[in-house]
């Protein structure tokens, strides 16, 4: 059976593509993205997330993303359209975890992806503050964390290892949604 959907949450480590597949999402349903890190780092004036997290500092940048997770989520909650991309961090924060657990089936959607492949997509990204020093370490340590994080709030996980992000954007929709139209015998 095909569901109705009209806004999707979407969580996952740095590399697993959430911006990505969250904006092919949001073309396919012909809805708003909404990315809280994006979202978090205008509201502190700043065109790029780390330029953000380095002038303002890391906690003015966490607060100024929770604050707007939770305002984000209200909105899904309320059932405003859109899709709402969560910055890997954001659900270090109880009141975002306890706001993303608490909404309507599927809820929040994770993408999983191994640091092999996400070192590659992320390229030069890894030189960002916070995998500095020695990248992959970095980057293997702060996805164990927050993996851990999303463990307590995802009900649905979609790997996106072998799968290119119009692939993983089909997954996620059939995940949800149940197999589209073109999908049927
Ligand atoms: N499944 C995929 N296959 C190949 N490349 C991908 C895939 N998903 C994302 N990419 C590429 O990886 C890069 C990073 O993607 P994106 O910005 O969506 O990642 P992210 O998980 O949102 O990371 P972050 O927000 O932490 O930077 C982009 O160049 C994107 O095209
Ligand atoms: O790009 C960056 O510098 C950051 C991105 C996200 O992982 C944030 O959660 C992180 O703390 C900083
Ligand atoms: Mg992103």
């Amino acid at each position: 059976m095909t569901r109705t959907v009209s806004s999707i949450v979407l969580v996952g480590v740095p590399g697993a593509g959430s911006t990505s597949v969250g904006a092919v999402l949001a073309d396919r349903l012909g809805v708003e993205l909404r990315d809280t890190e994006r979202l978090a780092a205008g509201a502190l004036g700043h065109d790029s997330v780390s330029g953000a997290f380095v002038v303002a500092g890391e906690e003015a940048f966490h607060d100024a993303e929770t604050t707007v997770a939770l305002a984000e989520l209200a909105a899904v909650a309320a059932g405003e359209p859109r899709v709402l991309v969560l910055g890997s961090g954001v659900l270090a924060a109880e009141r975002v975890r306890e706001a993303a657990a608490a909404l309507e089936a599927p809820g929040v959607v994770e993408l999983t992806v191994t640091l092999a492949h996400a070192a590659p997509r992320l390229g030069l990204s890894l030189a960002r503050p916070v995998f500095l020093g020695n990248p992959r370490a970095q980057w293997s340590r702060l996805a164990e964390e927050r993996r851990a994080l999303y463990a307590r709030v995802v009900r649905v996980v979609v790997d996106t290892d072998d799968a290119d992000v119009e692939e993983v954007a089909g997954r996620v929709l059939d995940v949800i949604a149940g197999p589209r139209e073109s999908d049927d015998e």
